[in-house]
C-alpha cells in the first residue's frame, strides 16, 4: 500500500461513479463497495472526495477497517507521518522490564519489577498486571506468551467472528491452528504435554509452562467477545480431554492423544443427559458389560454437549453399576465405533459452539476405553469440574471486561443532551460498578489459581471445590451485571445484532451458558459452603 496521494487527487474523487474517501490520512476507493454498504450509499456520497475521519469512527469500531482494509484501501495522503518501524517480534524480553540485577537470581516472584504495560490502557479494561502494576503471579513468560495470543486473535479471529456466530460455525482451519500453535497441549490442567506433540507453543519453553499461562491464553481468547467462539476452540477440548490425559490408559492415550493435541482430532465430554444436568449422580446413560467381558455396549443420550456435531471422541458418562455416584464410569467413545448420532440444537448464546443432542444405540466399547476405574467415574469428573468451572470464570471476567471496555469507548463518542455519555455521572456509576465486581472476582481467581498451582488434584478437588464453586457464580453474576449495565449504556445498538453494539449484544446473549451449565449458580453457591464446611470439618473446624 505504497501508493500516495494528494488531498486535491482525493477531491476529483467526490461523485458516486468515483467515490474515495480518506479515513486517518488512509485513502479508500468505496465506488463499487457503495452498493453493499449496510449504513446506505448516500451516507457516503456525502462526504465523497472528503476526510470522513470523523463521521467513520462515530458509526464504526476498529474491526471495520481491519477487515475492509485489505479489499478497500488504495493508499495514503502525503501529509499521512510515517509509520513507525514495526514493532519487533513479540518475545519475552522484550515485554519486561528487567529486574533489579541483585534481586535476579533467587528473588521471590513477588520482588520482580512491573512488566511494560500492555494493551489500550483502559483502566479495568485489562487485569491490573497488563497496566504497569506488579504481580506475584506473571513474568516475562507469560507476557510473551500473551502478546502471541493477542497478535492471532486480533488478525485472524476478531475480523470475523460476528460471521462466524452468525453461520454457527468456526471454519475447521482455525481450530487446526490452535493445536499447530501448541497450545492445545497447554490447555489441559496439567504439565505441558510435550511428549505427545512436535507442535510447541512458540514463546515460552516448555518448562516453564504453569497454570497462569494456560488463564491467559483461555482470558485472551476470550477478548473476542464470543461465548460461542471460545467454546468451539477449546470447550468440549478443555473439558473433553483432561480426564483422558489424568485417567486413561496409556495404549489408549498415545493412539489418540496425539491426534488430538496437534488440532486433527476433536473430542468433547458428554456427561448431562435430558434428565440429569448439575444432578450428575442421577444419570441413565447404561453400558453393561458384554458376556465375555470385552466390550461395554452403550445405550441412551446425552443433551447440551459442546462440540459434539464435530468430533470423533467422546468421554462420556455412563452407568455401569447401581444407582447413585458409585455405579457412574467414564467411557472413552469413538465415533467410528458406530452407533453415534449427533445433532445440533438451536440455543439461546454460544451459536458458534456446536450444542449437540447425542444419542448411543448399542455401541460397542472396548474395555480398554475405560478411563479411571468401573464405578469410580464420579471421582473424575468431580475432579474435572474443578478445571472445567475455573475455564468458565476466566471467560466470564473477560467477557465483563469487554463490556466494561466497550461501553467505556462508546461513552467517550456518543453524546446525548449536548454531552459525552461519559461526562453523566450516572454513567459513571454503571461503569465504577461493572469495576469494582470485575477487579474483586479476578483477584479471587488469581488466587485459586495460584493454590491449584501448589496442590495436587485430590487436595484440590476437596479444599478448592468449595472457593471454586462460590468464584463460578461470582463470575456468572458479574458477567450478567456487566452485560446488562453495559446493553443501558449502548441502547438500540445493543439490541440490533452486529455494528458497534454487537459485543455486547452477543455476550448478553450468552449469559444464560455460562450461569447453567458447570453447575447452575444456586448449586455452586449452596455447594461453596456445604462442601468448605465438610472439608473444614475434616481439617479440624471448631464450632
Ligand atoms: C472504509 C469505509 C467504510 C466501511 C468499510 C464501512 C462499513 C460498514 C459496515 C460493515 C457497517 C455495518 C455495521 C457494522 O458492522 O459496524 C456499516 C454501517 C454504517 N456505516 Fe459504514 N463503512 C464505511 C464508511 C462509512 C462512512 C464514511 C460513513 C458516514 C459518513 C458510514 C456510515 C455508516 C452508518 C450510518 C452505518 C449504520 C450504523 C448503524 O447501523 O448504527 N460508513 N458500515
Amino acid at each position: 500500500m505504497s501508493k500516495t496521494f494528494t488531498q486535491s487527487d482525493v477531491s476529483s474523487h467526490n461523485k458516486a461513479d468515483s467515490l474515495w474517501i480518506v479515513v486517518d490520512g488512509d485513502v479508500y476507493d468505496l465506488t463499487k463497495f457503495q452498493d453493499d454498504h449496510p449504513g446506505g450509499k448516500k451516507i457516503l456520497q456525502r462526504v465523497a472526495g472528503k476526510d470522513a475521519s470523523k463521521q467513520f469512527w462515530k458509526y464504526h469500531n476498529e474491526g471495520i477497517l481491519k477487515k475492509y482494509q485489505k479489499q478497500l484501501q488504495i493508499g495514503s495522503l502525503d501529509t499521512k507521518p510515517k509509520a513507525a518501524a514495526p514493532a519487533p517480534a513479540p518475545a519475552a524480553q522484550k515485554q519486561v522490564v528487567k529486574a533489579k540485577p541483585k534481586a535476579a537470581a533467587a528473588a521471590p516472584a513477588e520482588e520482580s519489577e512491573a512488566l511494560e504495560p500492555f494493551g489500550s490502557q483502559i483502566p479495568f479494561a485489562d487485569p491490573a498486571w497488563y497496566q504497569g502494576q506488579h504481580s506475584p503471579y506473571f513474568n516475562e513468560t507469560h507476557a510473551a506468551l500473551r502478546a502471541e495470543v493477542r497478535e492471532w486473535v486480533e488478525t485472524n479471529v476478531e475480523p470475523y467472528v460476528t460471521e462466524w456466530d452468525e453461520k454457527k460455525e468456526v471454519p475447521a482451519e482455525i481450530y487446526k491452528q490452535m493445536g499447530q500453535k501448541g497450545w492445545l497441549a497447554g490447555l489441559l490442567g496439567t504439565k505441558y504435554k510435550a511428549e505427545y506433540t512436535d507442535n510447541i507453543v512458540q514463546s515460552v519453553p516448555v518448562e516453564k509452562w504453569d497454570l497462569f499461562h494456560e488463564m491467559l491464553l483461555t482470558d485472551e481468547l476470550s477478548r473476542v467477545g464470543s461465548g460461542g467462539f471460545v467454546w468451539n476452540v477449546i470447550g468440549g477440548f478443555g473439558i473433553g480431554c483432561p480426564p483422558l490425559v489424568k485417567f486413561g490408559k496409556k495404549p489408549l492415550v498415545d493412539r489418540i492423544l496425539p491426534g488430538i493435541l496437534n488440532g486433527d482430532k476433536r473430542i468433547c465430554l458428554a456427561i448431562t443427559e435430558p434428565d440429569a444436568g448439575s444432578d450428575v449422580a442421577n444419570l441413565t446413560c447404561e453400558a453393561k458389560l458384554s458376556e465375555d467381558g470385552k466390550h461395554y455396549i452403550v445405550n441412551g443420550e446425552k443433551k447440551w454437549i459442546t462440540n459434539g456435531i464435530w468430533c470423533d471422541y467422546f468421554t462420556v458418562a455412563v452407568r455401569t453399576g447401581k444407582p447413585g455416584m458409585n455405579g457412574v464410569s467414564l467411557l472413552l467413545i469413538e465415533r467410528d465405533f458406530g452407533g453415534v448420532t449427533t445433532r445440533r440444537m438451536d440455543c439461546q448464546g454460544v451459536w458458534s459452539s456446536g450444542t449437540t443432542y447425542i444419542t448411543f444405540e448399542d455401541v460397542k466399547v472396548p474395555v480398554e476405553n475405560l478411563i479411571g476405574k468401573e464405578n469410580q467415574g464420579f471421582r473424575v469428573i468431580m475432579t474435572n469440574f474443578n478445571h472445567e468451572r475455573i475455564g468458565i470464570i476466566i471467560q466470564c471476567l473477560r467477557f465483563s471486561r469487554v463490556c466494561f471496555e466497550e461501553s467505556v469507548k462508546y461513552a467517550n463518542k456518543r453524546r446525548t443532551f449536548g454531552k459525552k455519555l461519559i461526562e453523566h455521572p450516572v454513567i459513571r456509576l454503571k461503569l465504577a460498578h461493572m469495576a469494582r465486581q470485575i477487579e474483586a472476582s479476578y483477584n479471587w481467581l488469581e488466587n485459586v489459581i495460584y493454590q491449584c498451582e501448589k496442590m495436587d488434584d485430590t487436595e484440590a478437588m476437596l479444599k478448592l471445590g468449595g472457593p471454586i464453586a462460590g468464584l463460578k457464580a461470582q463470575a456468572t453474576v458479574t458477567f450478567e451485571f456487566c452485560a446488562r449495565e453495559a446493553s443501558q449504556i449502548f441502547g438500540g445498538l445493543s439490541y440490533s445484532r452486529g455494528g458497534q453494539g454487537g459485543k455486547v449484544e452477543r455476550l448478553y446473549r450468552d449469559v444464560r451458558a455460562y450461569a447453567i451449565p458447570g453447575g447452575s449458580e444456586e448449586i455452586m453457591l449452596d455447594l461453596s459452603i456445604r462442601q468448605s464446611l465438610r472439608v473444614n470439618k475434616m481439617l479440624g473446624m471448631k464450632l
